[in-house]
C-alpha cells in the first residue's frame, strides 16, 4: 500500500513539475497584471527559507539547537527573535521544536505582529487567530501580563491553537473562543475580574468558572456540545453564542459566572474597557490565491473552462471582500479609544487589500491608518495606499503579506 501510495506521489510531482513548464494562460496573466503581481511569483521555483522564532528565554540554546538541527539557523537582522532555516529542512521532528522551544513563523507574519507594536499589560484581540502561530508571538510578548482572546470561526483549527499555546507554555493568560469575527462583542474579561463589583457577584453564584481543566465535567460538555449544534444549524446562533475551548488560569475568566463572561459590551463602554489591539490575519492567497495558482495551471490542460473561473474567482472575492470589511468593522467597534489594529492578509490582490482599507476608512470616520514605524528597515515596499505595506515573495523572500495598521481615534 505504502509502495503504491509513493508511486502516485512521485507520479503527481511529475505531473506537476510538467504542467508548471507550460505558460500562464492569458486571462490570468492579465489579472497578474491588473494587480500589479509579478507573474514570477507563479512560475519561479519556490527557493522561500523557512523561518521558525525562537521562545522567549531560549537564546542561550541556540548552538544545542543548531547542532541537533544540523544547520545553521541564519539571524533574520530586520526581525528580531527570528531566524531562517533551508526550506527542505523538516522542524517538527526536532527535540527543540517538541520542547517548545522554536514554532514556525513566517516572518512577514512575524512583521505584521511586531507592526502591533503590543506593549507590557496590553489586551489583545486576535480574530481569526487559528492556527495560532502570530497569537503564540503576541502571548509570548507580553510575558506575564496583559491577555490575548483568540477567535476563530473553524472548531478544529482553534482546537490546534490550543495544542500550540498549551504546547509552548503560553496559554496562561489566553481564551480562545470558536465564534463568527463579524459578531463577535465580548471585552476582555479581565478587566471584569479587576473591578470588585463583579468579583463580588460571581461569588454569589454556583455557576462559575474555576481551573480550566482538558476534560470539562459532563454538564459543562453537553452544554458545549448543545451551543455546537445550534452553530452548525444556524448562522446566527453561532455568532451569539461564542463555545469557550480554552483559557488560562490568569485569563481573567476564572472566577467569572457564564453571564459576566457571555455580558455583551455597549458602545460606550469600549470607548473604556475594550480591546487595547487588535490583530486580524487573512488566508486569502492560501484560499483564493493557492486556487488560482491551481487552477491556473488546470487550465493549461482545460483551456475552455478559463471564463468561468475568473468569474468564479471574481465572485469569491466580491464575497470575501465583504467578510472582511464586517471582521474589521466589528473588530475596531471592540477597539478602545487610542488602541490600534493590525490587518493582514496573505492575498497579493488589489481587492483584497487597498479596496478594502479604503472602504473601511470610508465607512469609520474615526480610524486613521497609521505609520509603522519599525518597517523602515524591513524589506517589504509601500502597497497602493501609502503607510500600507506589501511584503512581495519575490523580493522580501517571504510567504508574502500586506499589511495596514489603524489607530482609533474616538467613537
Ligand atoms: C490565515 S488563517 C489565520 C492565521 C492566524 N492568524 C495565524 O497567525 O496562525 C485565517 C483564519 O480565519 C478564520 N476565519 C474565517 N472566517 C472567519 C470568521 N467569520 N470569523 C472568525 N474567523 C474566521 C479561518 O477559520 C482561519 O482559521
Amino acid at each position: 500500500k505504502r509502495r503504491v501510495s509513493g508511486q502516485t506521489n512521485f507520479l503527481l510531482l511529475y505531473l506537476m513539475e510538467e504542467i508548471s513548464k507550460l505558460p500562464l494562460p492569458e486571462a490570468f496573466l492579465h489579472f497578474l497584471k491588473e494587480n500589479g503581481l509579478d507573474p514570477l511569483v507563479y512560475t519561479a521555483t519556490n527557493s522561500t527559507p523557512r523561518y521558525i522564532r525562537l521562545k522567549a528565554g531560549n537564546e542561550a540554546d541556540l548552538e544545542e539547537i543548531e547542532a541537533e538541527m544540523k544547520c545553521k539557523l541564519e539571524k533574520v537582522v530586520w526581525l528580531h527573535g527570528f531566524y531562517s532555516i533551508p526550506p527542505d529542512i523538516k522542524i517538527a521532528n526536532s527535540k527543540a521544536y517538541k520542547e517548545g522551544k522554536i514554532y514556525g513563523i513566517d516572518a512577514a507574519s512575524g512583521a505584521a505582529v511586531t507592526a502591533l507594536n503590543v506593549s507590557v499589560g496590553d489586551h489583545v484581540l486576535d480574530l481569526c487567530a487559528a492556527p495560532g502561530a502570530k497569537l503564540c508571538m503576541i502571548l509570548d510578548i507580553l510575558g506575564d501580563s496583559g491577555s490575548v482572546t483568540g477567535v476563530d470561526v473553524a472548531r478544529h483549527r482553534l482546537a490546534a491553537c490550543r495544542t500550540l499555546v498549551q504546547k509552548y507554555a503560553l496559554g496562561d493568560r489566553c481564551r480562545l473562543f470558536v465564534a463568527d469575527g463579524t459578531t463577535f462583542s465580548l471585552a476582555p474579561s479581565i478587566l471584569c475580574l479587576a473591578s470588585g463589583s463583579c468579583k463580588a457577584a460571581s461569588q454569589e453564584k454556583g455557576d462559575i468558572f474555576r481551573e480550566w481543566k482538558s476534560r470539562r465535567p459532563w454538564k459543562e460538555r453537553r452544554r458545549a456540545a448543545k451551543t455546537r449544534d445550534n452553530a452548525t444549524s444556524e448562522l446566527t446562533a453561532r455568532s451569539e453564542c461564542p463555545e469557550l475551548i480554552f483559557y488560562g488560569c490568569h485569563s481573567g475568566v476564572v472566577g467569572l459566572s457564564r453571564n459576566e463572561l457571555y455580558r455583551s459590551t455597549c458602545d460606550s463602554e469600549v470607548s473604556s474597557s475594550g480591546y487595547d489591539k487588535w490583530e486580524q490575519s487573512w488566508w486569502m492567497r492560501s484560499a483564493l490565491m493557492t486556487g488560482q495558482l491551481n487552477i491556473s495551471r488546470n487550465l493549461r490542460i482545460g483551456a475552455g473552462q478559463l471564463f468561468n473561473v475568473v468569474y468564479w474567482m471574481q465572485e469569491r472575492t466580491d464575497n470575501l471582500t465583504n467578510l472582511q470589511l464586517k471582521l474589521l468593522t466589528n473588530g475596531f467597534r471592540l477597539l478602545k479609544v487610542g488602541g490600534s489594529l493590525v490587518y493582514s492578509t496573505c492575498s497579493l490582490t488589489v481587492a483584497q487589500n487597498e479596496d478594502v482599507v479604503e472602504q473601511f476608512l470610508k465607512e469609520n470616520a474615526f480610524a486613521e491608518l497609521q505609520e509603522i514605524d519599525a518597517a523602515k528597515d524591513w524589506p517589504c515596499k509601500s502597497g497602493r495606499i501609502p503607510k500600507t505595506l506589501r511584503f512581495d515573495p519575490c523580493t522580501s523572500s517571504t510567504s508574502g503579506l500586506f499589511v495596514a495598521k489603524f489607530i482609533k481615534l474616538a467613537i
